[in-house]
């Protein structure tokens, strides 16, 4: 059994904290040393992807010590009993195995004598069975006509992940020739939300799915109801037009209103569940089961790699470990992530509830507090956008933000044109590499407003193409990154007790149960 400590209580975190300011990064990655860097600081990810971390400041000696850290707090050991079923979720005590819905890396897990990784398979195989039927015209409307549109009713893990990943897909489907149906989400409890998707749809033509693992979160629950009226307004019953997905146990499973219920359990936490029924229904749906096939398939890939011991040959664990010393030894703050992919518009925003509803904690996994610094402020945007936008701050705020970023050398639909001597795609590219050393560089001017003080460290992940399977890799890289780093806080990244409060307060607030602020604050908004 690893053991669980306190990083500031390991030796080898003394030894890297001794590290501070160790590397000149505009210095290693100026002229030939970051020619040199750039090809040596690499390692192959899954699905044809590659983390490079050339610009990050890091050296042998950094390396050195980060390998040590790794040893100490026994990653590759907690990993191995993660994947093997040990209650790695304290706060719950759960079990987290949302790697078994993609590979089975150790031994089989049993639970409640079900072999969890049968149970994850037979239920991906219900959602494809389910979306192969729709698309066949097999499961129709009532009229017996095709549905052609699908749309998700879920919030935080039951809608970001899927949501992320669908837009993701979008147009590599439709020049793939494996678009099935047009996908649209509905989360939040804001009706104009809801409003305005039912708006844009067809309704006769929709199926709904209402994803929620408790089946109790008010918002889902609310856009459900919202749903139904707007079905029975119609004339068209809801119960031919909704399926669920949810955990067993939920009162979502207890229901007969539905088309059929696709089920996961409490041991895939919802920000990990777009590898469960949670992504896997609407993306079937949206592009055929085959392509959210290739997705798990790229994140069992990675998984893979996850689990390699040397952390060189482990993508996964060394931008965890790099992102400790940033976080711990250098004092950084935040991390942006930030894809020149447009096609990765909401991955960010996925991988901020993935990366802050994790690590975003001040008690160990034992309840007690510790006493440094945590998950940090995750945030981003796709370049270029990004760069007209935000990155200002990135150049020359106060704060040294270290950046994620990923690239692609081709476009997904491969439409472009050529414009004075280059593509767009080309136009991408080049600005994200001159962003890299415009970073860590920076540029000398007697001007101080025009000066770029340069060291802001930064990766890149570069790939051929956005497919299912390298998105399935960079899914995995990225929670597979946060997990080790939890690690090494040794905090439990898998329960979320931080949201808890404000709904009991807004329950209040709705059940006129307030007074003092809350009072004040539900007068102010008319509640
Ligand atoms: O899938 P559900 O049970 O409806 O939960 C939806 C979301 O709400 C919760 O408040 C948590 O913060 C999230 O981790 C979760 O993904």
């Amino acid at each position: 059994m690893a053991a669980w400590k306190n990083l500031d209580t390991l030796a080898s975190y003394g030894e890297l904290s001794k590290l501070k300011n160790h590397v000149d990064i505009a210095k290693a990655m100026s002229g030939e040393n970051g020619a040199e860097r750039v090809a040596k600081y690499s390692v192959p990810m899954a699905a044809g992807l590659c983390y490079n971390y050339a610009a990050k400041e890091v050296d042998e000696t950094v390396l050195a010590a980060l390998e040590k850290l790794a040893n100490e707090a026994e990653l590759s050991e907690k990993f191995e009993e993660l994947y093997n079923g040990a209650v790695i979720n304290t706060g719950e005590n759960r079990m987290v195995l949302h790697h078994l819905a993609r590979v089975q890396l150790g031994k089989a897990v049993v639970a409640d004598g079900v072999d969890k990784r049968e149970f994850y398979v037979a239920q991906q195989k219900k959602a494809a069975d389910f979306a192969n039927k729709v698309h066949a015209g097999e499961i129709t409307n009532e009229n017996g006509e095709k549905f052609t549109t699908v749309v998700q009713i879920g919030i935080g893990g039951s809608d970001l992940g899927p949501r992320a990943l669908y837009i993701a897909l979008e147009n590599w489907a439709k020049a793939n020739n494996t678009f099935k149906m047009e996908a649209k989400f509905i989360s939040n409890v804001d009706p104009d939300d809801a409003a305005a998707v039912l708006a844009s749809v067809d309704l006769a033509h929709s199926l709904f799915i209402v994803v929620s693992k408790s089946g109790t979160t008010l918002e889902t629950l609310t856009n459900e109801a919202f749903v139904k009226d707007a079905l029975v307004k119609a004339g068209l019953n809801p119960s031919k037009h909704m399926l669920a997905v949810t955990s067993e146990t939920s009162p979502l499973a207890k229901s007969d209103s539905y088309l059929t219920a696709i089920f996961m359990d409490d041991y895939i936490g919802g920000r990990y569940s777009s590898v469960s029924g949670v992504g896997g229904a609407i993306l079937s749906l949206a592009f055929g089961p085959e392509v959210f096939a290739q997705l798990l398939d790229g994140a069992a890939e990675e998984d893979k790699l996850a689990a390699n011991k040397n952390i060189f040959q482990n993508p996964d664990m060394l931008d965890a470990l790099i992102g400790i010393y940033e976080r711990n030894v250098q004092g950084y703050p935040a991390t942006a992530v930030l894809p020149y992919s447009q096609a990765l518009s909401r991955f960010p925003a996925h991988l901020q509830q993935c990366d802050m509803e994790s690590n975003g904690k001040t008690v160990n996994r034992f309840g007690e507090p510790v006493d440094y610094p945590t998950g940090p402020v995750i945030f981003g945007e796709p370049g270029t956008n990004g760069q007209h936008s935000f990155y200002q701050l990135l150049h020359q705020g106060s704060d040294i933000v270290p950046l994620q970023f990923i690239g692609f050398r081709n476009s997904q639909l491969g439409v472009d044109v050529d414009i004075e001597n280059s593509t767009s795609q080309q136009k991408l590219c080049a600005n994200v590499a001159a962003q890299i050393v415009a970073f860590a560089c920076g540029k000398k001017d007697d001007n101080l407003n025009k000066n770029f003080k340069g060291h802001r460290p930064s990766s890149i992940i570069t790939g051929d193409k956005l497919t299912p399977a390298s998105l399935g890799a960079l899914l995995a890289h990225f929670e597979n990154k946060i997990m080790f780093q939890g690690f090494v806080w040794n905090l439990n990244s898998f329960d979320q007790e931080g949201v808890q409060l404000g709904k009991v307060l807004a329950k209040r607030v709705l059940a006129h149960d307030t007074d003092g602020a809350l009072k004040a604050y539900s007068d102010l908004l008319n509640i």
